[in-house]
């Protein structure tokens, strides 16, 4: 039976330490400022949202959500966006996705400071992480947040084979870059692949987020593979589940995260982190 990497656990555990940092910049006078920009109704978005403001209180950093209605024009939320880039007491912006069809994404992102860009998503964050140039460079928080659990796991990369399958900008190409650059061999795999499950049974590392209940099965994994399970999906009866069949895998797995209380929360405390570090950055940058 595999190891589960208890995703909930090592969240409190990460967040002492941030609670420390805080108390370190509150002693300076700084508060760390995030707002959460939310457009329209998407339900995994609601669900974040929720458990982060929980967190952020708990910890004390100053969290603002920004409800915007669904109808919202790209051109009035730059315009809030570009508030925020002006404001000194909001250190981390992060707009939800997925955003409403009206509304382009790249534009979005494009219109974030890269230095307020906690998510990682302006394309000048995502080409110093391409380049493994990653000082003062913010990175999407759910493949740091899986960073973390390799870490506490002392599961080494090094040389291992890796596939990622997802491509999207907000999991599986940043995480197969931090792969690449922890020196792992990296296939990433998507809607488009021939043959998905041969490669994921050659994986020594198999991460899945492409958002489908259940799709990887025992017969999809090596033995001993580390499975990581970024899915949000919903089974038939509405309870949360994710890519990855638990039951069946975890027979066959070395390590396993679970969902609930894997990844989601380590995204979470990813998140609340990140937020703190760049209000450090800006803190070194103005003292
Ligand atoms: N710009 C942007 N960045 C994101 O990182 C982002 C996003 N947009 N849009 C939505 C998705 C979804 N997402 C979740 C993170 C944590 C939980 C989470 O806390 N899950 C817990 C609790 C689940 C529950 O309360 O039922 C768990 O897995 O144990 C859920 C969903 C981040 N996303």
């Amino acid at each position: 039976m595999a190891t589960i990497m208890d995703g909930k656990a090592l969240a409190a555990e990460i967040d002492m330490r941030t609670a420390n940092r805080i108390q370190r910049l509150a002693d300076q006078g700084i508060t760390p400022g995030l707002v959460v920009i939310l457009v329209g109704k998407d339900p995994a978005s609601q669900i974040y949202v929720r458990n982060k403001e929980r967190r952020a209180k708990k910890l004390g950093i100053h969290s603002i959500v920004r409800n915007l209605p669904e109808t919202i024009s790209e051109k009035e939320l730059i315009k809030i966006i570009q508030e925020y880039n002006e404001d000194p007491t909001v250190h981390a912006i992060l707009v939800q996705l997925p955003l409403p069809e009206q509304i382009n994404e790249f534009h979005v992102t494009m219109a974030i400071s890269p230095t307020k860009d906690v998510d990682g998503f302006n394309p000048f964050n995502l080409g110093k992480l391409l380049i493994n140039k990653t000082d003062q460079t913010p990175i999407a928080c759910t493949p740091q947040g899986i960073m973390s659990f390799f870490k506490k796991y002392q599961i080494n990369l090094d040389g291992k084979k890796a596939v990622m399958v997802g491509r999207s900008t907000i999991v599986g190409k940043p995480m197969a870059a931090l792969l690449t650059n922890a020196n792992a061999t990296v296939t990433i795999a998507h809607s488009h692949t021939h043959h998905l499950s041969e490669l994921t049974r050659e994986a020594d590392i198999l991460i899945v987020a492409i958002g489908v209940a259940h799709y990887i099965k025992a017969e999809d994994v090596k033995p001993g593979a580390v499975v990581i399970d970024v899915g949000m999906d919903r089974d038939s009866n509405g309870k949360l589940v994710g890519d990855v069949d638990f039951e069946s895998v975890e027979k066959k797995a070395s390590y396993i995260t679970p969902v609930p209380k894997g990844v989601g929360p380590m995204t979470i405390t990813t998140l609340i982190s990140q937020t703190v570090t760049m209000a450090e950055w800006s803190s070194e940058k103005n003292g």
